[in-house]
């Protein structure tokens, strides 16, 4: 006889599942059963009988090994991942023993987690969370976070949560598990409820009570499944089926734009729920692009310092070199005299000195004969002349002409920084350093220069005080008036060296220029690599952050894909949390390195040179290395089974 009643929506035969493992367990052996629209059927069995294990097939979350299973006409073999996460959006509403209500978010916002899940637009949604909340008598609970909801009342919400898409079932695994009897009587009338509407309501129980309110009761030991009744004449009904088909195909889908607004809503949700983790991930970022922005404010603002001291130097320094010399030696008292009357000769000449750069190395310089700690900085020779072209104010004021008056006894002028890092407090008749173990007095030391700041920092040692050291390369510096620089340069080879012009090297404005690029270079290279190594250090903090929060969160994600969410919706949320994160701390980052910089140059009298690329750089770098360092963290989640997550 061919039975005629309602749709069957759930087709299952001989269903097994074998887990494979260092041991093999069969949680579900034989399982055929059909259900119809508006049945209630009740799944008992004791604890590992397999019945998790069903539902779990039975809502899609899991594959069996073997056996074929028909839900609302299709075939589940069959279906993509894409085919069964929208089966389950649309289909399947599921109700969990531990309910997994998102703790942070108002009643409401869970209640509308599926229809989210569904792209659903925000303004029917209200009207949609609106029914089912009062149908589940949760009216006024619609704004209180899920934390602060009793056990029953969250229970509730799980249902209304389920039935908020309309599905045509409702898979629901020891729904009043954690109930009193009160709370108990009101979930089973809510399912049967439910049933009453055409629903075909599958319960997993161990409450006597929900079991014998339903119409069936399947009990499953050791994975096998009795008292069924399979129904093929009603699956056959083709008419039945395909109604289903067309009504699940139907359902809404919303634009893709909506479920990218959603995925950045659920991300900023999620930062807003820990604020001290959130604040942690914001300092790592902070960190990064702060220090990224304030080293392309510090290189832009010094590379515009280098080019204005160049600039001036440009206007009214012109320097050069003779290559009759002896190669590394100084010029004798003699040869710099004769040099210095004919260049002083020059229309526009108003002082040319002498100097040189000396390593470190090669002229060891301590403030006794006895110490073994030598001084680090940089070491020049300079005259009387080459110290009164740099401006520099000396104590005490005596010095320029005491060293003019004596060039053939040794002395040394000390930057006040330098003298410091020496250990000398001034000069004095008295004091001296020891350069390569011969004692040089200290004749004055340099508190600032105009002409070259770096001054402070320097150990200037005469000619005469220099004139054993190796390796020095010799440099006359004129100081002219402003605009000569560039007619010198063609006067002075043939005025010093009528026979062999050739024989003088002149340095001009272009080969300053060309030492301007070079210090910038370097200045960037130096700040990249600080950079970089910020911003690795930021990503790893952040991933490490992201990666815990995913473990801590994997009943979120199973529920999620529970309710239909994608592998790649997870992975949009938690990218979308690190981009999100990202971009804040780069904001925080930028507005910080820009104040930096001001401070900096404000200290060491500088104009700060401030872009409007800086804030961006700062933002786009954040948000780019949030969204690097949430990849792997976001590709676990969306990867990490569902059915092995809902256990946990
Ligand atoms: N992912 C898995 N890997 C290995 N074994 C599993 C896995 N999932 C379930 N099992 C095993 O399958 C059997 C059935 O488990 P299942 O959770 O389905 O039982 P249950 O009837 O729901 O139990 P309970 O009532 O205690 O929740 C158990 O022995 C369990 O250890």
């Amino acid at each position: 006889m061919t039975h005629i009643g309602p749709m069957i929506v759930m087709k299952a035969a001989g269903l097994q599942r074998v887990f494979e493992g260092e041991v093999l367990t069969v949680a579900l052996q034989e399982a055929s059963f059909t259900v119809r629209a508006g049945e209630f059927v009740a799944i008992v069995g004791p604890s590992g009988s397999g019945k998790s294990t069903l539902l779990n097939v039975l809502g899609l979350l899991d594959r069996p090994t073997k056996g074929s299973y028909e839900v609302a006409g299709h075939t589940a073999e069959l279906l993509t991942e894409h085919q069964r996460n929208d089966l389950r959006s649309k289909t399947i509403g599921f109700v969990f023993q531990n309910s997994y209500v998102l703790p942070h978010e108002p009643a409401g916002l869970n209640a509308a987690l599926a229809l989210r899940i569904q792209g659903v637009p925000m303004s029917q949604r209200t009207a949609m969370i609106s029914k089912v909340m009062l149908q589940f008598g949760l009216s006024d609970r619609v704004h209180v976070q899920g934390r602060f909801l009793s056990g029953g009342e969250r229970q509730r919400l799980a249902i209304a949560r389920a039935m908020a898409t309309d599905p045509r079932i409702l898979l629901a695994d020891e729904p009043t598990g954690n109930l009193d009897s009160a709370n108990t009587s009101i979930v089973i009338s809510d399912l049967r409820d439910m049933a009453r509407r055409g629903v075909a309501v599958v319960v997993i129980t161990h409450d006597e009570k929900v079991a014998a309110a339903a119409d069936r009761r399947l009990s499953l030991i050791d994975g096998v499944l009795s008292d069924a009744t399979v129904d093929d004449d009603v699956l056959a009904d083709d008419a039945l089926v395909h109604h289903l088909e067309a009504e699940s195909d139907s359902t809404r889908s919303g634009s893709c734009l909506l479920r990218l607004f959603e995925s950045l809503s659920d991300g900023l949700n999620s930062l807003s729920a820990k604020p001290f983790r959130t604040a942690l991930l914001l300092m790592a970022f902070l960190l990064g692009a702060g220090g990224l922005v304030t080293a392309t404010g510090l290189t832009q603002t010094t590379s515009a310092q280098v080019a204005e001291r160049l600039d001036l130097a440009a206007l009214d320094e012109i320097r050069f070199s003779d290559s009759r010399l002896p190669a590394g030696m100084l010029p004798t008292i003699a040869d710099r005299e004769a040099t210095y009357d004919a260049v002083d000769a020059l229309e526009g000449v108003e002082r040319v000195g002498l100097t040189s750069l000396i390593a470190p190395a090669d002229a060891p310089i301590s403030r006794s004969s006895s110490s073994t700690t030598f001084f680090n900085g940089p070491i020049e020779v300079a005259d009387a002349n080459r110290l009164e072209i740099l401006d520099a104010r000396l104590t005490p004021i005596t010095a320029v002409a005491n060293l003019s008056a004596y060039p053939d006894m040794p002395a040394a002028v000390i930057g006040a920084k330098a003298a410091a890092v020496i250990g000398i407090e001034r000069a004095a008749p008295g004091v001296v350093i020891w350069v390569r173990g011969s004692p040089v007095p200290v004749l004055a030391v340099i508190e600032s220069s105009e002409r070259d700041p770096a001054a402070e920092d320097k150990v200037f040692l005469n000619p005469t005080a220099a004139s054993s050291i190796k390796n020095l390369q010799p440099t006359y510096v004129a100081r002219t008036k402003p605009g000569y620089p560039a007619p010198l340069s063609d006067a002075l080879p043939l005025v010093l060296s009528p026979d062999n012009p050739g024989s003088i090297n002149v340095q001009t404005i272009a080969d300053l220029r060309n030492l301007k690029t070079g210090v910038s270079s370097e200045l960037g290279l130096m700040v990249g690599l600080i950079s970089v190594v910020l911003l690795v250090l930021a990503s790893l903090t952040a991933a490490t952050a992201m990666y815990l929060s995913v473990q801590a969160r994997s009943g979120e994600v199973a529920l999620r894909r529970a309710l239909g969410a994608s592998k790649w919706s997870i992975a949009r949320m938690f990218i979308f949390e690190g981009i999100a994160v990202g971009f804040a701390g780069g904001l925080a980052g930028s507005v910080l390195g820009i104040g930096a910089v001001i401070a900096i140059s404000a200290v060491s009298g500088w104009s700060p040179v401030i872009t409007p690329f800086m804030p961006v750089i700062g933002m786009g770098v954040g948000a780019l290395t949030g969204a690097v360092s949430a990849t792997y963290p976001a590709l676990v989640a969306a990867h990490s089974d569902p059915a092995i997550a809902l256990r946990s």
